[in-house]
């Protein structure tokens, strides 16, 4: 399959959505399909690290949501590929919280401070559902001691359902596995791929419509019958659609440049998005100086500075005798962890350990430190969306422009965030696509079609009655001229 051909679809990204997308248009028949990848590897966020002599996954490593009436899509691809799982109990967290002299903080008032932290979430999300945010009476106050801080940090940056639903947890039951299998928990995405790729007996994935170190740098999508897609090692492909699954990190960095630029309604969408930066730190010891007693896997410290190496876990209940600590920090934590260097970092992170367990514990021999922010291949960890969010916003981010479709966790408005709804997200778009297709095969012309592309986000606007609403829209969305009038009458 060389560049000069025109595919019928070119898939820009090999994580979970991507793969899954080319999946559906392969089980349908479009078996021209090419994906690039700007990495060396399938999978994306889904990523496994050979540390200390077993699998660490620095990437999703969690199957969020089981044990529901509906089961977890994801959850069946686990078992279906056998990977050895474990189930994950964060509810002792909040009692295992040692302040800075090392004493573990009595559990009454651990739980008063756990219960004032939900409160107060609740009251917030209240304010903002009422609009009452500015009512100087209502807004609950900031958490300002160490326990306080600590209590915050895992209810908000680790997402625990107690203040509103979380759709993954109703839908899906609120257990969580962590995947704990030496392969990896990339072997679902490399299963999916190699149903519809070629694989030597080794299983290496050997096939042209799957092009490693493929960074996408150009899309000029201005033409009314094709697609063309840039590389940064001077390719040129071409192709009737593209599926365009990067992270929304991605899409609002100026790694890839659209020509034309993407219509305002777009960007908008994009720029809205919030990127969560989650960043797993692993840390080999050559003993064991923590309890492992049951109930003790998860536990926190207690510092005045918020998510200062808060969340700990240890890796006995998931790799007996590995003696792995991880600690587990966000946003502008892992951002300034990510800027320095792994040995100051080890630095930090030993002083916090000894403040919990005394002077004499060991130095790690081995610290792995992910850094997502500065891959520019991601730009982030997943996206989250403020609590009230509008549905209008996911149908802006998910909605084709012209010839590109987008995928990706951060389309998926129940479960964006998740590995699942990265999956469902490929399946849907691909579903989108071959609806158009088909629309096309059945002798609707390319003006039909792309009318099709353009209403639906114009539905969205479910504000717009009047045609002079939808004449600004239509400007909007950069239609030319005779697109413009197909919409006119196709509303008429
Ligand atoms: C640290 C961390 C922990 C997480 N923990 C969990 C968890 O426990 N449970 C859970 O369910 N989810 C978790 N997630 C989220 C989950 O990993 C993601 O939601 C999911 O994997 C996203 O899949 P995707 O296909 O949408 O995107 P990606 O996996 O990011 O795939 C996009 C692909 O596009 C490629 N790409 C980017 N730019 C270009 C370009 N210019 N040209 C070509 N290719 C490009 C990238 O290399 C990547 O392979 C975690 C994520 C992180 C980072």
């Amino acid at each position: 399959m060389d560049s000069s051909s025109c595919h019928s679809a070119i898939i820009i990204g090999a994580g979970i959505s991507g793969i899954s997308a080319a999946k559906v248009l392969a089980e349908n028949g479009v078996n021209d399909v090419l994906i690039l990848e700007a990495s060396d590897r399938i999978g994306g966020r889904i990523r496994k690290e050979e540390f200390g002599d077993i699998s660490i996954e620095i990437g999703a490593g969690w199957v969020a949501g089981v044990g529901g009436k509906t089961s977890n899509p994801i959850w069946e691809l686990v078992n279906q590929s056998s990977l050895r799982t474990c189930l994950s109990d964060y509810s002792n967290a909040r009692y295992n919280i040692y302040d800075q002299s090392g004493k573990i903080i009595p559990s009454e008032l651990a739980a008063a401070s756990y219960d004032k932290a939900v409160n107060s979430a609740i009251q917030e999300l209240k304010n903002q559902e009422t609009n009452l945010g500015n009512a100087i009476s209502d807004i609950p106050p900031s958490p300002k001691t160490p326990i306080d801080l600590a209590i915050d940090f895992v209810l908000h940056d680790f997402e625990m359902a107690e203040v509103e639903p979380i759709s993954t947890y109703v839908e899906y039951g609120d257990e969580e596995f962590l995947v704990a299998d030496e392969r990896g928990y990339e072997l679902v995405v490399y299963n999916m791929a190699e149903s519809f790729l070629s694989t030597t007996c080794q299983g290496k994935i050997v096939d042209d419509r799957l092009q490693l170190n493929k960074v996408v740098r150009e899309i000029i999508h201005g033409s009314r019958n094709d697609v063309t897609v840039k590389t940064e090692d001077g390719c040129v492909y071409k192709a009737q659609y593209i599926i365009l699954s990067v992270s929304v990190g991605v899409l609002q960095s100026d790694l890839i440049s659209f020509h034309p630029p993407l219509p305002e309604w777009k960007t908008e969408a994009i720029m809205k998005c919030q990127v969560i930066v989650y960043t797993k730190i692993f840390l080999k010891f050559p003993c064991k100086f923590w309890s492992c007693e049951l109930g003790k896997e998860f536990f926190l410290y207690a510092h005045e500075k918020r998510g200062y190496y808060t969340f700990w876990q240890h890796m006995e209940n998931a790799y007996p005798g590995s003696n792995i600590l991880v600690v587990t920090l966000t946003n502008e934590e892992s951002k300034r962890v990510e800027s320095q260097s792994d040995m100051a970092t080890l630095k930090e992170v030993m002083a916090v350990l000894r403040n919990m367990f005394g002077a004499d514990i060991p130095t790690a021999t081995q610290i792995f430190v992910p850094r997502w922010w500065n891959n520019r291949f991601q730009r982030g960890s997943y996206s989250d969306y403020p609590i009230l969010s509008k549905h209008q916003d996911f149908i802006h981010i998910k909605a084709p422009v012209g010839r590109i479709f987008f995928t990706g966790e951060h389309t998926s408005e129940k479960f964006n965030g998740y590995v699942h709804g990265g999956y469902l997200s490929g399946i849907d778009a691909s579903k989108a696509l071959l609806d158009e297709m088909r629309r096309v095969e059945n002798g609707h012309n390319g003006m039909e079609s792309q009318r099709n592309f353009l209403l639906d986000p114009l539905i969205a606007l479910t504000d717009l009655q009047k045609w002079d609403d939808i004449s600004v829209a239509t400007s909007r969305l950069f239609l030319n001229k005779s697109t413009s009038t197909a919409i006119q009458e196709a509303i008429k």
